[in-house]
Order: structure tokens, then sequence, then C-alpha cells
């Protein structure tokens, strides 16, 4: 078996060059990208530039586009946000905890003869530095900062980048289609314009 030395990432930007670098290849392995990801030891002075928050929502902010194999970004979660049960279009989702703790709860995709709530299949609070999966044979989740006092910022990363996802009510399991927006790429405020859409968040 093919043996790969673990490599630590020191710095954000040593991170994203690492990844650069698996991406380049067609298959992913899932594993090496989660413990890389786990490995980087969050330093708020390295991504502070990138984390914007809003009062009333959960921003998503750009930071690497992957040459195009995927997109970086940081979610930044102010107290008591959270987003909407979703999936991930397919895509592979990884996401870290940079600063704080994040409640993920996972449902089961809803089936047509669905009466009542969605099916509830697991819950667990991320802890700062680690790295959680998902995708859509996984199932659905909803992610909150459920602190009332600590803000969260989250590290994700989406292979292949995604613009629309979809949204499901917790109640009757019926679902939206809805784009995604950034509230920021590369440190800067998306223009105002450009962000009038229904979000996730
Ligand atoms: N997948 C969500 C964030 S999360 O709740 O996992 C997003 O990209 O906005
Ligand atoms: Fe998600």
């Amino acid at each position: 078996m093919e043996h790969t030395e673990m490599v630590k990432p020191e710095t954000l930007d040593d991170l994203i060059q690492i990844l650069h670098q698996i991406f380049e290849s067609d298959s992913v392995n899932i594993e090496e990208v989660q413990s890389i990801m786990e490995a980087y030891e969050s330093k708020p002075q390295e991504w502070k530039k990138f984390a914007k928050f809003d009062q009333y929502r959960y921003t998503r902010n750009l930071i690497d586009e992957g040459n195009g194999k995927f997109n970086l970004m940081i979610l930044c979660w102010g107290e008591g946000h959270g987003s909407s049960i979703h999936d991930h279009a397919d895509s592979h989702c990884f996401m870290k905890l940079l600063q704080g703790q994040l409640k993920e709860t996972l449902f089961k995709w809803p089936d047509g003869k669905m009466h009542g709530d969605m099916v509830q299949k697991s819950q667990r609070v991320l802890q700062e530095n680690q790295c959680a999966y998902i995708n859509d044979s996984i199932g659905l989740h909803r992610v909150e900062n459920v602190s009332h006092t600590e803000c969260a910022a989250s590290l994700h990363l989406y292979s292949p980048p995604f613009q629309y996802c979809q949204t499901f009510d917790q109640r009757t399991g019926h679902k939206n289609t809805v784009k995604m927006t950034f509230w920021s790429k590369y440190g800067e405020r998306t223009p105002i314009e450009t962000t009038i859409s229904q979000e996730n968040n």
C-alpha cells in the first residue's frame, strides 16, 4: 500500500497550497483532505481579514477558488445564527471549526410518502479545529451556533464548487432551490445588488 506522509500545514496559506496540490488529481481522498484540514491549527490573525460578520445571519466569505476544482470559504456565525436544513448539490463538503463551536444536526432525505417532521439521524457539537465531512449520500444537515455569547467561524471546502442548493422545511420535508451568495470575496464586501436573493441562512 502506498504510504503518504501527513503534512501539517503551518499557516492558512500553507493549507491552501496543499489543497491545490491535492485537488490537481482527479480522484479526491476524503480522509486525506479531512485530516489535512484538521491538522491546521487555527490562528485568527491568518484568517480574520476574511471573517466578516453580519448582525442577522451567517455570512459566506470566499477565500479561494481552487483552480476551479473547489471553493474555500469562511462562514461567520453570530450568536444564535443557523442554516436551514439543506443538501450540498452532490459535492463533497468539508467543514472545519476555526473558532467557537457549531451544532450539526443530520437528517434523512424526506421520502415521497412522508407525514410530519423530517427524521433526525444524529446530532453533534463540532469543536475548534475539528473537521467534519458530509455529502448527499450521508444526508442533509442543519448547522447552528447555539451560543448566546460566542460567535463562531468555520472553514468550508466544497468540491466541485456549487451555487445552488436545496433547503427543506423540517415540518413537511418540502424543498426549495436557493442560490448561495458570498457576503465577501477575497476580503472585499460583495456589491449589494448581487446579493439580493433567497438564501440559505
Ligand atoms: N452548507 C452551508 C453551510 S452549513 O450549514 O454547512 C453553506 O455553504 O452555506
Ligand atoms: Fe452545509
